[in-house]
């Protein structure tokens, strides 16, 4: 009986004036109700003909809508229709005025992820109401940046388990305790601060980068209504504060890392410690308030101040040096926290060390802040600046390196033929810890164990304005270690005061002037035990580190420490000796290594000598020959030229004979003869012929004669 309307608008539709398209003949509301187009009474109404175009088959839906629900979409296609253009302009006009409201009216500040400034802010985020209480949101461990520079040097900050308390236990318990940090998801977050309304930002990077991870690949901002941002300014300071009240009793240290798709090194924050409290270093009394001292004074604004009057740069540097393990760097980082300054890091046995990336780095120091320079001794700058300039020697070769030496370091850098910049010689390094262009207000400390080894320049005042020797424990040093490991500390029973608090007052009384005096009694046994133990320990034997490890192992039993110290004492002297052995065998290795290529060098040479001597043997002799063949072909071009002359010679005496028959023999006569034949314009070139002759002949039979002139006529015509 329901089908029946269904039925009767079929059966008046079904004739032959229905549209072409055979579907079409099914539908039921063609020519039904105010859709059908009067004019031509067969056809689809325009606009189902125009989505059927767009959405095949939509009248066949229509109609079986019609049919079961008895609803007629047609009617709704132009609500429809305006619905969806609405929302499209509505989308389109909003983000258009959105924008320009962004622009003209509002003040946004960019966080980027790659900065510390990420940290600050989600650490402040997280603490907020509107992020507690967002319904889509971040669940974190960590709230540090994802980037992989920021983020590999927080994996170790327990920063947040401190916090939660849970600092106590296994460094595996406290993984698993890890609280645990909600930050609102990808969206727009309103939320009020100071009376204001502000926007938090967080949306899904939109260049995505392919070498990012999906962590990485977000983007932040916060937003204020007004052209003003102060209220930006006021939010980022605060939370920066926060930040660093946190880390109000730890050190902060940094290092010098090098960016992703950038060459560029930058100080990153590796880790924040707990501050070593300046006790806890064990050094002559003296020294220590001298050096504390020193800094206050520095750190004094009116020694800025004085300095800047007299025109002297206003730096300090310190030289620690003593054998490993006796506590060069505690005490740096020690002075660090106690000024509560930052420091950073420097090592320049690093293969990044390079002059360019160091004065980078020194470039973009704070004002104030501690810069350690360890081990300098080890970088290779232990020749003199005077040889550096002088011999411009290029970089040693690995086998030549010094044992412990990392770096190939000083090599040329000064030279012009463009050696690749990896060197850092010992005048880039004045250059940029006291250049012209080098940050003041620093306090630098440099660390060696060699500091026989390192050139007078790099520690000559004004560099360096205190010098630190640093040695192998003596008795007074002995009994503070143990002190140090064994008395009780400020804060050592944290977990204690939390059984007190389930206590009354007056019972809570009792128990801490009970458990005041055991540690009274336990410090002063403590002090005796300490006596022991240094009479059991050598002086200037072993370093503060070793003693510190053997003590390490019974933390929890001094009387085991001091049973147990011969057998310490044996141990590490079989480590000395062994240490000393294999130090003996590298450098005996390393002469042989030298003393072998020195061996080869020569033996090189020696075989190079005789074929050089060879050779010029051979040279000198074919000199020789090559002169006595000359002199051969002189004299033969002499004597075919002799020949020609005493022809020619010959033919002239003949024509001179005829021409004077009468010649008298007379010795007077001959003598008058030969120098009238001296005086004529012919005799001469003959008497000089024959006066060379007669000189040859000398020449070749010894000296006979003096001189040619003196040789007597007849002689002469003999010849
Ligand atoms: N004078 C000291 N006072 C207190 N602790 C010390 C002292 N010397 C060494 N230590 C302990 O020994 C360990 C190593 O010390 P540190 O790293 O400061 O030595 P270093 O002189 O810098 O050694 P290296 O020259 O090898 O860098 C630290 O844990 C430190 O606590």
């Amino acid at each position: 009986m329901a089908k029946k309307p269904h039925i009767r608008s079929l059966s008046r539709f079904s004739g032959s004036h229905l549209m072409a398209d055979p579907s079409l003949s099914s539908c039921p509301s063609y020519g039904a109700g105010p859709t059908q187009d009067a004019a031509f009474p067969g056809s689809p109404p325009p606009q189902l003909a125009l989505l059927d175009m767009f959405f095949p088959g939509f009248s066949m839906f229509a109609g079986a809508f019609q049919r079961y629900f008895y609803v007629d979409l047609n009617l709704y296609i132009p609500l429809l229709l305006f619905l969806s253009m609405f929302i499209v302009c509505w989308n389109y006009a909003s983000g258009y005025l959105w924008d320009q409201v962004e622009t003209h009216f509002m003040s946004v500040v960019d966080i980027r992820i790659d900065d510390e400034i990420y940290n600050i802010l989600m650490a402040w985020v997280a603490t907020q109401r509107f992020s507690q209480g967002a319904r889509k949101f971040v669940v974190n461990t960590s709230l540090s940046s994802r980037s992989w520079y920021l983020w590999r040097w927080n994996d170790d900050d327990d920063d947040d388990d401190d916090e939660h308390g849970y600092g106590e236990g296994s460094s595996n318990d406290r993984k698993k305790k890890k609280a645990l940090s909600y930050t609102p998801s990808f969206g727009s977050h309103y939320f009020w601060y100071r009376g204001r309304l502000l926007l938090f930002r967080r949306l899904p990077n939109r260049e995505q980068n392919s070498f990012m991870h999906v962590s990485e690949r977000e983007e932040i901002s916060i937003s204020c209504f007004g052209r003003n941002p102060w209220i930006l300014k006021e939010l980022l300071l605060e939370a920066r504060e926060k930040y660093l009240l946190k880390d109000e009793h730890k050190t902060q240290i940094y290092r010098g890392t090098t960016k992703a798709m950038s060459s560029e090194p930058s100080w990153q924050r590796c880790m924040s410690r707990a501050s070593r409290p300046f006790s806890t270093v064990i050094l002559n009394e003296e020294r220590k308030k001298e050096l504390i001292d020193d800094v206050t004074d520095y750190l004094n604004p009116m020694t800025q101040r004085w300095y800047a009057n007299r025109g002297i740069p206003y730096r300090r540097g310190y030289l620690l040096h003593g054998p490993p393990g006796t506590g060069k760097s505690s005490l740096s980082l020690a002075l660090a926290g106690f000024f509560k300054l930052r420091i950073y890091i420097v090592s320049l046995s690093s293969v990044n060390a390079t002059e360019e990336n160091l004065g980078n780095l020194f470039a973009e120091l704070p004002r104030r802040c501690v810069v350690l320079l360890e081990d300098i001794d080890s970088a290779g700058l232990t020749h003199t600046r005077e040889n550096d300039n002088k011999n411009p020697s290029p970089p040693p070769k690995e086998e030549e390196m010094e044992p412990g030496q990392i770096t190939r370091g000083n090599g040329n850098t000064n030279d012009n033929n463009n050696t690749p910049s990896f060197r850092l010689s010992l005048s880039g390094l004045l250059n940029i810890l006291d250049g012209v262009a080098s940050q003041e207000g620093r306090i630098l400390i440099m660390t060696t164990n060699h500091p026989e080894k390192l050139d007078k320049a790099l520690i000559r005042p004004g560099r360096v304005d205190m010098v630190i020797g640093f040695g192998l424990a003596d008795e007074y040093m002995i009994i503070n270690i143990f002190r140090n490991i064994f008395a009780y500390l400020e804060g050592d029973d944290g977990p204690e005061v939390e059984k007190y608090i389930k206590l009354t007052p007056e019972e809570r009384e009792v128990a801490m002037e009970k458990r005041k005096k055991e540690r009274l009694v336990h410090d002063s046994k403590i002090e005796e035990l300490a006596k022991i133990f240094a009479s059991k320990i050598p002086a200037h034997e072993f370093s503060p580190a070793e003693l510190q490890g053997h003590l390490m192992k019974n933390k929890h039993n001094p009387q085991n420490a001091i049973d147990t110290a011969e057998e310490f004492i044996e141990k590490t002297r079989a480590e000395h000796k062994e240490k000393e052995r294999k130090a003996a065998e590298e450098k005996r290795k390393a002469e042989e290594k030298k003393k072998r290529k020195m061996k080869i060098k020569k033996r090189r040479k020696r075989r190079r000598r005789p074929r050089k001597k060879r050779r010029k043997r051979e040279k000198v002799k074919a000199e020789m020959e090559k002169k006595k063949a000359e002199e051969e072909a002189k004299k033969s071009g002499e004597k075919k030229k002799n020949e020609k002359d005493k022809e020619a010679t010959e033919s002239n005496n003949e024509a001179s004979s005829d021409a004077k028959p009468d010649v008298s023999p007379d010795p007077a006569t001959k003598s008058a003869t030969t120098a009238c034949e001296k005086m004529s314009p012919v005799a001469p070139s003959v008497d000089r012929i024959i006066v060379r002759e007669d000189k040859k002949s000398d020449d070749d039979e010894g000296s006979r004669h003096d001189s040619g002139y003196g040789t007597p006529l007849s002689e002469t015509h003999e010849a």
